[in-house]
């Protein structure tokens, strides 16, 4: 697929979409990730706060699994709710663009669509999401260049030993947000189906490019029960800093 200059259209707005229905299995805690609390604050609004700060929004859409009755309490939050996650990351994304839709965002705007659990993400790197993307035709992503030597493990008797080392030059880790127009994202998930583990993949599978915009490595995705130390530590070093 390719799209055109033609089809690009300048009066388009932003939307952000923070899918925030999973289980946080792999961090082992009973309470699922997002809602922990890190700083002070449960994850997730860390997360919300660095998004409150970019003016460009027109509206953060909150993904939340049905029965999820966090957000109830809040005194006037910044962003609105819909309880449809789903099964995946990937059908969470997709309910959430249709809940855009019915929110009146419309096909032609763009959606940044990031993750409840990468509570390090700044406004400013939102920002320059937007800027490096704005103007593209495909849209882009976070991401942040390899920064050690890549090994690839064997397998059969030959596993948990190295197999190879790969050239580590052209490889970067996908991060969020990921930016992509509503209409063109949701064509591209439903090709996909539920398995992609991130926006771009889908897009990739439509033929399109995205767009590698430089990240940092503490918008890591906290994921490991060490990860909630590391992420405490640096919020706190960034509140005394100011
Ligand atoms: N069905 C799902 C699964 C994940 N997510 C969200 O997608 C983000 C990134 O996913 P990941 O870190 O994989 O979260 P979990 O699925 O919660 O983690 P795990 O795989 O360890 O269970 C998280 O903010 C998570 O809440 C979601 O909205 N719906
Ligand atoms: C979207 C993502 O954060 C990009 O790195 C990531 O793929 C989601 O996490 P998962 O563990 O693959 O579900």
């Amino acid at each position: 697929m390719t799209t055109s200059r033609a089809n690009i259209r300048s009066d388009a707005r932003f939307f952000a979409l923070i899918p925030c229905a999973g289980q946080g299995s792999r961090a082992g805690a009973p309470l699922a990730k997002q809602y922990q609390v890190i700083a002070g604050q449960a994850m997730v609004l860390h997360t919300l706060a660095a998004f409150q700060d970019v003016p460009d929004l027109s509206l953060t859409l909150v993904v939340v699994a049905s029965g999820d009755h966090f957000f109830d309490q809040l005194p006037d939050p910044s962003f609105d709710v819909a309880a449809c996650g789903g099964g995946s990351r990937a059908e969470s994304v997709r309910n959430g663009l249709d809940a855009l839709l019915r929110a009146g965002a419309e096909r032609h705007d763009w959606v940044l669509v990031h993750d409840a659990a990468r509570c390090l993400i700044t406004a400013a790197q939102i920002r320059q999401l937007i800027e490096a993307c704005e103007h593209d035709e495909v849209g882009g992503l976070l991401a942040h260049k390899l920064p050690d030597t890549l090994k690839r493990e064997g397998t059969v008797d030959r596993q948990g030993r190295v197999a190879a080392t790969l050239d580590r030059s052209d490889k970067w880790l996908a991060q969020t947000p990921q930016m992509f127009r509503i209409g063109t994202l949701m064509q591209a998930l439903e090709v996909a189906g539920g398995a992609v583990t991130d926006e771009s993949s889908a897009m990739e599978a439509l033929g399109l490019a995205p767009k590698l915009v430089a990240g940092s490595a503490q918008n890591f995705k906290v994921t490991y029960p060490e990860d909630f130390a590391l992420a405490e530590a640096i919020l706190l070093n960034r509140r005394r800093a100011g």
